[in-house]
């Protein structure tokens, strides 16, 4: 059964289509990277899985239920900035994500329950490559610290569901790369299935399992914002990557690269995306 399931959903912002007809079945484990030009709505759409926006149309499940009306912590979420707190410690910042779930009101742990949270922390601070970190405060790290806390955030929460906003966009090239191998590692390593919208196809084609491209099939100003984004390419990166069986490390699967992409659904009839050949 499909960890995620889109079905038809259209998204209006005030009488302009954002999306129309979007369906998608994503399996378990998957490592989905959206693609698209600038404002076709891929963050709309990633809102939507996290349930900080609603379709207009359509539905979306969850392992088969509706999307729960708030987020919640099985969907964790990575921004591209902004997302850890400049007063509360490296520590105190994962911390909070396991005192907010298990004292909702009071957003504290004491005693014992604090110290559990606090080995839970550290752990998910080691595995993002930011143990010895832990009194240091965000406005300390550098860019790429402080994305690695961000996902530490996400998660410590241990959420089924793990959506990345841009999250490596700002970085320099040499960190994005050594994240990129983080990610990758926590990708296999945690029972996890990831929608990661980027602008960059090369990281797209680096990290996912499958590419997904949003665009408009028309985009004509007296269109009149009639037509939104759709699905218009859906290709299994190959060759395949599957979760927890790590395969010698590569700088690309770029295609052209490797053996090309088999086309599966939506892209069949489509050329090859467009700026995805290096
Ligand atoms: N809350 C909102 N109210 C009104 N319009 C919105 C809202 N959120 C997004 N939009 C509009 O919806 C369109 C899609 O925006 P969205 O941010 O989802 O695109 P995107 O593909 O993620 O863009 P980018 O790649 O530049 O981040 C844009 O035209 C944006 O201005």
């Amino acid at each position: 059964m499909s960890v995620i399931s889109v079905k038809d959903v259209w998204k209006e912002y005030d009488d302009r289509v954002v999306l129309e007809a979007i369906s998608l079945e994503i399996e378990p484990r998957a490592f989905v990277a959206l693609v698209g030009p600038s404002g076709c709505g891929k963050t709309t759409f990633l809102r939507m899985l996290l349930s900080e926006e609603r379709p207009d149309r359509g539905t979306i499940a969850i392992d088969g239920a509706p999307l729960p009306d708030e987020p919640d912590s099985g969907r964790g979420v990575v921004f591209q900035r902004y997302s850890v707190f400049p007063h509360l410690t490296v520590l105190g910042n994962v911390v909070l994500g396991l005192e907010l779930k298990a004292a909702p009101l009071l957003g504290r742990l004491f005693g014992g329950a604090r110290r559990a949270a606090e080995t839970e922390a550290r752990e998910v601070l080691a595995a993002v490559g930011l143990g010895g970190a832990e009194a240091k405060y965000p406005s300390q790290l550098s860019g790429g610290m402080q994305q690695r806390l961000a996902l530490a955030q996400a998660l410590i929460a241990k959420p089924k569901v793990l959506l990345l906003d841009e999250p490596f966009g700002a970085l320099d090239p040499g960190i994005r790369a050594e994240i990129h191998l983080l990610m990758q590692r926590l990708w296999h390593e945690r029972p996890l299935t990831v929608v990661m919208v980027t602008h960059d196809m090369s990281e797209a084609f680096t990290l996912a399992t499958r590419v997904i491209a949003f665009e408009r099939r028309r985009n004509e100003p007296s269109d009149g914002g009639r037509y939104g984004a759709t699905i218009t390419r859906d290709i299994e990166v190959w060759p395949r990557r599957i979760a927890g069986q790590p395969r010698p490390s590569r700088t690309s699967s770029l295609p052209g690269r490797d053996d090309p992409a088999p086309l599966t659904g939506a892209n069949r009839d489509d050329p090859a995306i467009e700026g995805a050949t290096p």
